[in-house]
């Protein structure tokens, strides 16, 4: 049965990379795949990995219709036999309506991977609907860590180095990035409550009134 499939995690835990191994495994089959994505960091109508990897990709726009694109491309001949659609949090949930669409009717899998949630821990409205829809969300196996070393399980978003919790929703961006820009980085829900970036956590480290001396303590 073809499904549709939710391939979730946090930024930088490899989505992009068991994409790309997903349409490589599959190609070197002699399966051939419609590659979608949108506002990849790379630009326009790129899937890339940060391992260095990328492909091109169909650019969905907002108002791209991916049931009609599908239906389009076989009409004309071409052949599909599965579809994979990177950053899929930035979707409308008209659209993934149109993805699970193109599992029902036309029989193919669809293999969709993005982010749960955003900087303020909010759902993107495209993963709501994935989470709503989906066969079967997968998180990935590789997590990705908070700097304390628990599992990272959100996204932070920094701005001048500093943690936000308010602003759009969506900002294209990256991990790792300097002061300078707005930058993301993952975290536990422990520090994301906290708003203790590791930036945050080396500053209050190196503070004095970090650990304040215990007078009671001290006494005993
Ligand atoms: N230099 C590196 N060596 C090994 N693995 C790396 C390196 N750089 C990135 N990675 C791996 O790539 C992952 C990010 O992959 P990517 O597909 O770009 O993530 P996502 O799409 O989830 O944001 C990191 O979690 C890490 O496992
Ligand atoms: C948390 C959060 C992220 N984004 C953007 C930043 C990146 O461009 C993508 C996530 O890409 P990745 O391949 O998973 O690293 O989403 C955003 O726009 N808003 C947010 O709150």
């Amino acid at each position: 049965m073809p499904e549709l499939v939710f391939f979730s995690g946090t930024m930088d835990c490899g989505k992009s990379t068991l994409a790309l191994q997903i349409e490589h495994n599959r190609s070197a089959r002699g399966l051939q795949g419609l590659i979608f994505s949108r506002n990849d960091r790379a630009g326009e109508g790129r899937l890339s990995s940060r391992l260095g990897l990328v492909t091109e990709s169909i650019e969905a726009g907002e108002g791209f219709d991916f049931y009609a694109h599908v239906v389009g491309h076989l009409s004309a001949g071409g052949r599909a036999d599965y579809v994979i659609c990177d950053e899929a949090q930035f979707l409308t949930p008209e659209q993934i309506d149109q993805l699970a669409r193109i599992v029902d009717d036309l029989e193919l899998d669809v293999f969709a991977f993005g982010i749960t949630t955003d900087f303020r821990t909010k759902l993107f409205p495209g993963s709501q609907r994935l989470v709503e829809l989906a066969d079967r969300v997968e998180v990935l196996q590789v997590e990705a860590l908070c700097w304390c070393g628990a599992r990272a399980t959100h996204n932070a978003r920094t701005v001048g180095g500093r943690m936000v919790v308010e602003g759009e929703q969506v900002v294209v961006g990256d991990v790792n990035q300097p002061e300078t820009v707005v930058g993301y980085e993952v975290l536990c829900r422990r520090h994301h409550r906290r708003r203790l970036t590791s930036a945050a956590a080396r500053a209050a480290a190196l503070s004095p009134d970090v650990l304040p001396v215990d007078p009671v303590d001290q006494d005993a």
